[in-house]
């Protein structure tokens, strides 16, 4: 019961964003880290894109990108998680929920977002980047660009995912390529915004029905 009353939380609370990509990262990012400014680079472009910046609402990367969404005047989302070292949404938050749940947590990151871009983190941003790659890998989702900032950082990752993964048979040619990695703010937006153009070509009404399938979510819910 409390697990399906998060997910209708969840879902209320962002059944009326609009368009709106996740942004995941390291919690452990120092503000004077260079990668804090590329998190609150990345979210910026995003809004300056049209696009709500949706984070885990913690420290580090999170509060960068919600820092950046949050000074370019857009919408700055934070699905925090209730830890037994509570930390809090961080102060960039302008629309925030607390989930008990990692796993109902990271379903509202899919559903409600069109895209991710992935700075450099530990196990909480592999979780969650694995999880959006293998929703589009099974096409529980489709047209869900993701995107990973820092090649140096991701490249290896990628390496192994083919020469270990792909050469054993485990993983399919696209399913790497799937993975952009680049470099920078600026590149992540070009990416992200290329392949929501594809998206809505594809389907024009694509927008549009996120917008009328989370309607119904939260009817059939309520
Ligand atoms: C300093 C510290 C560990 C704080 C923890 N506070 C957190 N608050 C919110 N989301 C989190 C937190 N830790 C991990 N996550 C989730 O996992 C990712 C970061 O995990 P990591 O630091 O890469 O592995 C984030 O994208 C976020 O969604």
């Amino acid at each position: 019961m409390r697990i399906q009353s998060e997910f209708i939380r969840g879902f209320s609370a962002l059944a009326e964003l609009g368009p709106a990509i996740s942004v995941f990262g390291s919690a452990r990012v120092a503000t004077d880290d260079p990668a804090y400014q590329v998190g609150v680079d990345v979210g910026r472009a995003l809004v300056e894109e049209g696009f709500a910046v949706v984070t885990g609402g913690g420290p580090g990367a999170m509060e960068a990108a919600n820092k950046g969404a949050r000074e370019a005047g857009g919408v700055s989302v934070g699905l925090g998680i209730e830890l037994p070292f509570e930390t809090g949404l961080n102060p960039y938050v302008t629309t925030g929920m607390n989930f008990r749940y990692f796993f109902v947590r990271k379903t509202v990151f899919v559903k409600y977002t069109q895209g991710a871009v992935v700075l450099p983190g530990g196990v909480g941003t592999l979780d969650e980047m694995f999880e959006a790659l293998t929703l589009v890998q099974t096409q529980k989702v489709n047209h869900y660009p993701i995107v990973l900032v820092g090649a140096d950082f991701w490249e290896p990752l990628r390496g192994w995912m083919r020469e270990t993964l792909l050469s054993r048979g485990m993983i399919a040619a696209a399913d790497v390529e799937r993975l952009r990695i680049v470099d920078g703010a600026d590149e992540a937006l070009a990416f992200i915004r290329e392949a929501h153009a594809a998206a809505l070509e594809a389907d024009p009404e694509d927008v549009a029905k996120v917008r009328a399938q989370q309607l119904n979510d939260q009817e059939a819910t309520s």
